[in-house]
């Protein structure tokens, strides 16, 4: 397991930037080899990130598969949907087919969404834990990533795929998310973080060697890569860019 690669960038722009440039070029190189490009999605300040620079991207959409991490289990109308401000701000400008964009379904009960989330997982996934190429992941406050907790049960959950969680302690609380098995069974997981609000919870899971790691530190790939791409506020308590 490699330890992760921290790049640190002098600002919000270049850091979404960095983050679109490593998921164009892994997207191109997967469809070289593959003919495919599978990615996961996250919310909050990384969906800005990306819908920054991926318009721009010279690229096949018709061969990605996009997923979400996690996802909120609201109508597509409410503004915490994160698949509405993809919607919004990523699909409507460029030819990415809308089924290939995987939403979850809002108006099943969060744990049939997660079930049926889980199926359409299978559609492109169809045995085995899915291998993703890339997971773009947000980090909270607290260390959460995905729609994974600290000292949640989820983040011992080794049988789903797709888990519902009905006690978010960050609103809203019904969501779905992937659960550690099938993100540590990608080829790369890359975290874009920003601000002098995120440097302690940086430094904690970046230089932390806790018994009971935040679900940010626990993301490690058995065979796969960890970059996160940080601007100089959020790497500011590294001792590492000292
Ligand atoms: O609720 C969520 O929060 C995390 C972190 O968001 P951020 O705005 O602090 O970066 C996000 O990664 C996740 O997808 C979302 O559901």
């Amino acid at each position: 397991m490699a330890a992760p690669t921290i790049k640190v960038v002098p600002s919000e722009v270049e850091v979404s930037n960095e983050l679109c440039e490593l998921v164009i070029t892994s997207a191109n190189a997967s469809i070289k080899e593959r003919g495919i490009f599978t990615f996961g999605v996250s919310g909050g300040s990384a969906a800005k990130f990306l819908c920054n620079g991926l318009p721009q991207a010279s690229t096949d959409w018709s061969k990605w598969r996009v997923f979400f991490c996690d996802e909120r289990l609201v109508p597509f109308s409410d503004p915490e949907c994160t698949y509405a401000y993809y919607k919004t701000n990523l699909m409507s400008k460029v030819p990415i087919a809308e089924e290939h964009f995987f939403a979850l379904n809002p108006d099943l009960s969060v744990e049939d969404a997660a079930v049926d989330y889980e199926k359409k997982l299978r559609t492109v996934f169809p045995s085995g834990v899915p291998r993703f190429d890339v997971l773009s992941l947000g980090m909270g406050p607290d260390g959460h990533t995905c729609s994974l907790f600290p000292g949640h049960p989820l983040l011992k959950e080794t049988e789903k795929l797709c888990a519902p969680i009905s006690d978010s302690p960050k609103p809203p609380p019904q969501r779905v998310t992937l659960t550690f098995p099938v993100i540590n069974n990608a080829a790369c997981c890359v975290f874009a973080s920003c601000g002098a609000g995120k440097a302690d919870i940086v430094q904690q899971v970046l230089e932390d060697e806790s018994d009971e790691p935040l679900p940010a530190a626990r993301v490690r790939p058995a065979n796969g890569d960890v970059v996160w791409i940080l601007d100089k506020p959020a790497a500011g308590k590294l001792q590492a860019s000292l």
